[in-house]
């Protein structure tokens, strides 16, 4: 009788044991869906508290952010966690549900249910382990709960980056004009920023207010911007906002491989422009553009491994789709003059 009271009392614990589980489970995952339909950035500490996740994947992500990276992402459950900024050498995510879309109607009950009540951690995937895994047709047989994956199958085609290339763009008063006006302009200039903050990622100098140059560049960007849409064959869009900076490489100057449109604020830049201006005869070497053909992954344009090499010309300019990545290889300027600088007029034309 005592044993039997027991039982029945360690079973009713493990039950509420279980309910607590469920209930838990069931907050964690209103509090996901919120913080996804909110739109607002978790730091990695954040993000680790609310998905409870272990320590060797909080430092996988730690690596993740001071990969130059920009696009990674991984996946929780039916939400993506992508890297959205970094700041302050801290990575910044934010969520949003995955598109179910492409679910195969297939998958029978059971497996689903052994997707969305699987452990966490067994949805933790890099792009490269996760698109190891997907397929194309998901069927009902043979496939254990945690292989299916509800991914867009991947995109392994390489995407050939389309550029345009004016060469003497400006007229050559104008050009020792520019080169007159930015040498002169040199106190004002302050070192480039990038979102990881990071000083190995990005190296160079920087004028963001030179109205006398910046209306003249905006205005010829907009007037040839038609021309350079069909030239490079790319979806004809309503052009908005034209940015422009000047900026001026140096000796041991850089810019790692990144992209200009990956975090939400810059989402609406659709072709980037680097207008190259230097004095002559030209006093460095390197600083070349180096722009890498796509590969879709998981929805996302990454580098595929084949790139051109774009030397900067003077009084050239070049356009290229900002989705697509790029590097600015390291400059050497022996004398080190300010004047001697790789200097650029570079922008980005903004869908409306
Ligand atoms: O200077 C260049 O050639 C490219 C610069 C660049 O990629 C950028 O400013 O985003
Ligand atoms: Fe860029």
């Amino acid at each position: 009788m005592q044993a039997q009271r027991e039982s029945k009392f360690i079973s009713e614990i493990i039950s509420e044991d279980k309910i607590c589980q469920v209930e838990s489970l069931i907050k964690q995952l209103d509090l996901v869906r919120h913080i996804a339909e909110s739109g607002f950035w978790l730091s990695t500490d954040e993000l680790a508290i609310l998905l409870n996740l272990d320590g060797s994947f909080i430092r996988s992500l730690d690596n993740e952010i001071a990969a130059p990276n920009p696009n990674y992402k991984f996946f929780w459950r039916n939400f993506e966690c992508i890297l959205a900024d970094r700041q302050f050498e801290k990575g910044f995510w934010l969520l949003r549900t995955r598109d179910n879309s492409l679910v195969n109607t297939s998958i029978n009950k059971d497996q689903e249910r052994g997707q969305e009540f699987s452990k966490g951690a067994a949805n933790h995937t890099n792009q490269a382990s996760n698109s190891a895994i997907t397929s194309k047709t998901i069927t009902s047989e043979a496939i254990p709960s945690e292989a299916i994956s509800l991914n867009p199958p991947p995109e392994t085609k390489v995407i050939p980056t389309p550029y345009a290339l004016i060469e003497n763009f400006l007229s050559q008063s104008q050009l020792n004009d520019l080169l007159r006006y930015s040498i002169r302009k040199q106190a004002e200039f302050v070192p480039t920023s990038n979102s990881a903050n990071d000083p190995n990622y990005r190296k160079s100098f920087f004028l963001a207010h030179f109205p006398e140059f910046s209306e003249l560049m905006i205005d010829r960007v907009r007037k040839i911007t038609p021309q350079i849409i069909k030239h490079l064959d790319i979806n004809n869009f309503a052009i908005g906002q034209i940015e422009s900076q000047l900026t001026a490489h140096n000796h041991g100057n850089f810019y790692k491989i990144h992209n200009d449109s990956g975090s939400p604020e810059d989402e609406s830049r659709i072709l980037t422009y680097v207008y190259y201006f230097n004095r002559e005869p030209k006093a460095f070497t390197g600083g070349e553009l180096v722009i890498y053909d796509s590969k879709i992954e998981n929805g996302y344009y990454v580098a595929a491994n084949s790139f051109k090499t774009i030397k900067p010309t003077n009084n050239t300019i070049i356009f290229f789709p900002s989705h697509c990545m790029h590097e600015v290889l390291p400059v050497s300027c022996p004398s080190e003059y300010f004047a001697d600088s790789r200097f650029t007029i570079n922008g980005w034309v903004r869908h409306v």
